[in-house]
């Protein structure tokens, strides 16, 4: 049995009164004819991190696709600030301030670092320069291979590339899809630190990680996702500790 400390799905919002940054009320949605999410209502609020963990085919990318505008809800509605964006052009999205890093070719490899930092700040009106070298200022690691071509780059530094490109537009939402994919262990965890430190930039972020103990180790909040539902909902302790969550979804 969960406690009661661990939020059902539908149960109470934790808003405490803060307007979300982003929210998907009672979401269905998916491709084609086939329907992934079903009733799904997930809120991220201004300078949180949030987790989306689940099974294999949950609906966790799903949700990522369906805030930038990638899929059109059926039902329900996505609101960014409490102005309702879905169906939505990606493009469009991105000059609202939501940026989204998928989980595979967030880079282009044929192009230098400069480069694709300055791709991905083609919408912008101005001041890329000055934009793109804060971004070096915090990481390094590009900072030190501007010229290189991407695909010379380590996964770990692809991924920080990718973060990067992302913040050229100085979104205030980021969406970003299992970071740690295909990254050694170690590599994994540097590249946690640096979705803190995204966040440290006033960049709200809703994740999806496989690695559900460090995802949500940095995290302010989780949602477990199943069959395009929400089940449960809370800190990243109380879906650690509840016994069903542990046993039903994060493998004991
Ligand atoms: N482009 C697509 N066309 C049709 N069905 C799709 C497409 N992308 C995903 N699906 C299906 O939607 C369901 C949810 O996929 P989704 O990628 O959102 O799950 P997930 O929770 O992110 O899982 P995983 O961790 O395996 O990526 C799956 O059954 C998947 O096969």
């Amino acid at each position: 049995m969960s406690d009661d400390t661990t939020r059902p799905a539908g149960a109470a919002d934790g808003t405490d009164g803060v307007d979300p940054v982003l929210s998907l009320s009672n979401v269905d949605s998916g491709y084609g004819e086939v329907q992934v999410l079903d009733d799904c209502s997930i809120r991220l609020d201004p300078g949180e991190i949030v987790c989306l963990v689940g099974p294999n085919g949950a609906g966790k990318s799903t949700v990522l696709k369906t805030a930038f505008g990638m899929l059109t809800p059926w039902t329900g509605t996505v609101e960014y600030h409490g102005r309702d964006i879905g169906g939505m052009a990606p493009e469009e999205i991105v000059r609202e301030g939501i940026g989204y890093v998928p989980q595979t070719d967030n880079v282009f490899g044929s192009l230098t670092i400069d480069e694709n930092l300055r791709m991905g700040g083609v919408a912008r009106d101005g001041g890329l320069d000055e934009v793109i070298e804060t971004l070096y200022d915090r990481f390094p690691i590009i900072d030190r291979k501007r010229t290189a071509k991407a695909r010379t780059l380590s996964g770990g530094q692809r991924q920080v590339l990718a973060f990067a490109r992302a913040l050229v537009m100085e979104p205030d939402v980021l969406l970003i899809d299992e970071p740690s994919a295909g990254l050694a262990p170690n590599t994994a965890d540097e590249v946690f630190e640096d979705v803190r430190e995204v966040n440290d930039m006033d960049t709200a972020i809703l994740m999806v990680e496989q690695n559900v103990t460090k995802g949500l180790g940095i995290s302010d909040r989780g949602y477990v996702l199943d069959q395009g539902t929400v089940r449960f909902e809370g800190t990243p302790e109380e879906l650690l500790n509840d016994e069903e969550v542990s046993q039903l979804y994060l493998g004991g």
